[in-house]
């Protein structure tokens, strides 16, 4: 480090150093020694110094990583409903277009999935046929207007049982997860003074590209929540964000077990969740980084497991014999605290996106999150490292969608994330 002394002297041999004369005449009192200037710096540096770790450590530096379309920028848009005061109208009306959007892309998947499954599924009105072709053709075009023909051919196909059949296939190709949510929606939607609300907002689906920064602050603390691109070929661009970071926050779609990466249609994406997992929690400029998993997509797990149409058994074979070690009781409002705080309100359980479990489908539920919990903790093996630092991870069921989750967890996790730094930053000795 440059010291203060080398940065006074230039040269350690100067005798003088006078501070800049302004009226060009060299005064016996504005001259100072050398030893004297440098004393100065050091004194001024202890001061920065200590403003510096003051500011360090009431900032905190959280990096938001994990797989594509795992959540991770909708954890980012709830901090800015809770946090910095929500959406102002003008804000809102700039999701309308993405909502448009990502109704056209799920209704053009649906329609190219109709053919293309094995075996294919067909529509139940074949007078539907022309609305086919006009999704086809028309609704690809680059440059579309959501016209009211688009919206109501939009409205009749999703109506159609043989759409509806196609959709409960849609693990077998590419859909959004908010395709239901806009398709059940159009009404509203296609109005003209539709303005989106929270839950639309959090709803809507764009993928990240580069790295976004966004600053709040809670009870006198300073986050700094960095979002990145989850795709493949997003994760170069990471390793920028790995310095000074308090704490890693890993995003996984828990309920990705039976899809695969639009990437890469040959990897599973629960799989490449753990894969990338695996890669961060031994990469070597994360070793003094604590991480916090959030197992998304809670909800879309729970309907997953209650349709019984597919099995976390097919995709991890180990998940048959598989035993959770914990006795509590699977329907403990406790431990799914995202159903529990649906049915605290009846009229947020009719809102609330989780399906009404029975018993049998709870322990199923409840096997199956603590499958995938243990499946990341098992690679979170503590290494021995060279500071005292103790390097954890600390997993949180989540439903990023569902707003008062996101806080109940994020409160829960603020107070262990200062600590983690506080330990941290007395580790680094700033
Ligand atoms: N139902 C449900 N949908 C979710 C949940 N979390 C995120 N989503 C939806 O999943 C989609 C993808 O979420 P994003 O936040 O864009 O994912 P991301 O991790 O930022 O993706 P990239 O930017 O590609 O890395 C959005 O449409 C979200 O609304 C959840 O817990 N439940
Ligand atoms: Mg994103």
């Amino acid at each position: 480090m440059m010291t203060a002394k080398k940065m006074a002297n230039g040269s350690a041999k100067d005798t003088k150093w006078s501070e800049p004369n302004h009226d060009d005449t060299t005064s016996e009192s504005n001259l100072v020694t050398a030893e004297e200037r440098s004393q100065q710096i050091d004194l001024y540096l202890k001061k920065e110094g200590h403003l510096y770790k003051q500011y360090m450590k009431k900032t905190m530096r959280l990096l938001l990583v994990g797989a594509g379309e795992s959540g991770k920028s909708t954890i980012v848009k709830q901090m800015k409903i809770l946090h910095k005061g929500g959406y102002t109208d003008e804000e809102r009306r700039t999701f309308i277009h993405v909502i448009h959007s990502n109704i056209r892309e799920s209704i053009v998947t649906l329609i190219y999935a109709l053919s293309n499954l094995k075996p294919p599924e067909s529509l139940a009105d074949p007078s539907l046929h022309e609305c086919v072709e006009y999704i086809r053709t028309k609704a690809t075009a680059t440059h579309f207007e959501f016209t009211d023909e688009f919206f109501d051919i939009v409205q009749r196909l999703w109506e159609d049982e043989g759409v509806q059949k196609c959709f409960l296939r849609a693990n077998e190709f590419q859909l959004i997860d908010s395709a239901q949510y806009f398709l059940d929606k159009i009404d509203d939607i296609r109005e003209p003074n539709f303005l989106p609300n929270d839950q639309d907002i959090v709803r809507t689906r764009q993928k990240t590209t580069g790295v976004l920064e966004t600053h709040f602050i809670v009870k006198n603390i300073n986050f700094h929540m960095l979002d990145v691109g989850g795709q493949r070929d997003e994760r170069k661009k990471w390793l920028q964000c790995f310095s000074d970071v308090t704490a890693l926050i890993f995003v996984v779609a828990c309920s990705g077990f039976d899809t695969v990466l639009r990437e890469d249609s040959s990897q599973n994406r629960l799989q490449e969740s753990l894969d990338l997992y695996d890669s961060l929690w031994n990469n070597r400029f994360l070793q003094d980084t604590s991480v916090i998993i959030f197992l998304n997509k809670q909800d879309i797990l729970a309907i997953k497991v209650a349709s019984g149409r597919t099995s976390l058994e097919t995709y991890f074979p180990d998940y048959k014999d598989y035993i959770p070690s914990e006795t509590v009781d699977p329907v403990d409002p406790g431990f799914f605290c995202c159903v529990s705080e649906a049915r605290k309100d009846k009229q947020r359980r009719k809102e609330s996106a989780f399906p009404a479990l029975d018993i049998a489908e709870s322990r199923e539920l409840f096997k199956a999150k603590c499958f995938i919990r243990d499946r990341f903790q098992a690679k979170s093996a503590s290494k021995s490292s060279q500071s005292s630092f103790v390097r954890r991870c600390y997993p949180h069921y989540t439903c990023a969608i569902d707003t008062e989750n996101v806080r109940h967890v994020f409160n829960s996790t603020k107070d262990m994330i200062q600590r983690m730094h506080l330990d941290k930053i007395g580790v680094l000795r700033y």
